[in-house]
């Protein structure tokens, strides 16, 4: 199955513009900022919402395509896999998952079969009876996830599909999904919030802004070369936009770095917050780019500290919890930030 689509359509000021091809086999996640129109996306795919411009094709066969053609969500070979599940609390996991192949007008020996085929693919033969509040927030998802498969649909659409699992119970359900996601031979459309989702189970990330694509590429593409500050922090990156004359660049905003790869005119610049040091006094000696900073908030994370610092530019840094001791660091303190020219990268803007 391949999908193709331009979807386009306005709800109230908001207008989303975005040309989607998804493969067979492929899984794209949909990532961006609250507001961006991901929801949105999928609902114009599902068919909740129709489009007011553009196309939407699945191998060839129109889906919706204003103003003439549109085939109700009911007629769409999709399966759906939201955060709360949206399970039927008053059947069991398995009439749960045979209410698709019913729907579509399975006999009930044989969609109960079907189902319970699904129940024992995701681990679950064994619950097939029991009702939805008898099971834990993951059991309930791949129960989910059996419901949209059981169907056999052309295209999958997980929205947010790990949000309400605990941190333990998503590690493993994550790794359990992209199982699923390797062996489904249709395409899959992930939104989610959560940048690891999208890395560990996405094929290609679109990242929408405002509506609109702002980036889009493999996950190890668009770690290393984010586009917008939006992105840079999704995947824990400084990045400055700037104009490059050799291995000088000249940031927007302000400041200036030595890079190690020579350009020229306007460029991206990133490095991680964990190639930067920081230090009591101007440190010599080394071709380093070093400035002024003051510290403008610390955070903890698991094994190291943030240190987000004001400056010309302005720089996060991750450092350990030895030097956090040693330089007893508090909002306010000033510092000379440092980052070597090999640490960074330079891409054309
Ligand atoms: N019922 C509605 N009527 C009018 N505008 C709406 C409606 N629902 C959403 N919008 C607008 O559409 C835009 C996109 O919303 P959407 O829910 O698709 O974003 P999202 O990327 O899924 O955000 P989030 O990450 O917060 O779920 C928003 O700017 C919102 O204001």
């Amino acid at each position: 199955m391949t999908l193709d689509a331009h979807l386009r359509l306005t709800r109230g000021t908001f207008e989303l513009d975005l040309p989607l091809t998804v493969g067979r086999g492929e899984v794209v996640a949909l990532l961006g900022p609250n507001g961006a129109g991901k929801t949105t996306a999928l609902r114009a795919l599902a068919g909740l919402l129709p489009l007011t411009g553009g196309h939407l094709r699945l191998d060839g066969r129109s889906w919706d395509e204003p103003p003439g053609v549109f085939v109700p969500p009911e007629r769409r070979p999709i399966g759906v896999v939201f955060q709360d599940y949206l399970l039927f609390a008053h059947l069991s996991a398995l009439e749960n998952v045979a209410f698709g192949p019913r729907a579509r007008g399975a006999r009930k020996a044989d969609a109960r079969a079907t189902a319970l085929g699904w129940l024992d693919r995701v681990g679950l033969a064994e619950h097939a009876a029991a009702k939805p509040r008898a099971l834990s927030g993951g059991q309930a998802q791949r129960v989910a996830l059996a419901r949209a498969l059981a169907t056999d649909p052309g295209l999958l659409l997980l929205d947010e599909p790990l949000a309400a699992l605990d941190a333990a119970t998503r590690l493993h359900v994550r790794t359990e999904l992209g199982r699923h996601l390797d062996r489904f031979p249709g395409g899959a459309v992930l939104v989610t919030h959560d940048p690891l989702d999208a890395m560990v189970l996405a094929d290609r990330l679109v990242i929408l802004e405002r509506g609109r694509v702002v980036q889009e590429g493999t996950p190890t593409d668009v770690a290393r070369h984010p586009r917008t500050p939006y992105v840079a922090d999704l995947v824990g990156l400084n990045l400055y936009r700037g104009t490059a004359d050799g291995t000088v660049v000249d940031l927007a905003a302000g400041g200036r770095l030595t890079t190690a790869e020579p350009a020229s005119g306007p460029v991206l610049v990133a490095f991680a917050p964990a190639a930067v040091s920081l230090h009591p006094e101007r440190p010599t000696g080394s071709p380093r780019n070093t400035w002024r900073v003051t510290v403008a908030g610390v955070e903890q994370h698991a094994h190291t500290t943030r240190v987000r610092l004001d400056g010309s530019p302005p720089v996060l840094a991750d450092i350990t919890t030895a030097t956090v001791a040693e330089l007893r660091l508090r909002p306010g303190d000033h510092l000379w930030a440092a980052v070597k020219a090999t640490e960074t990268r330079t891409y054309s803007a």
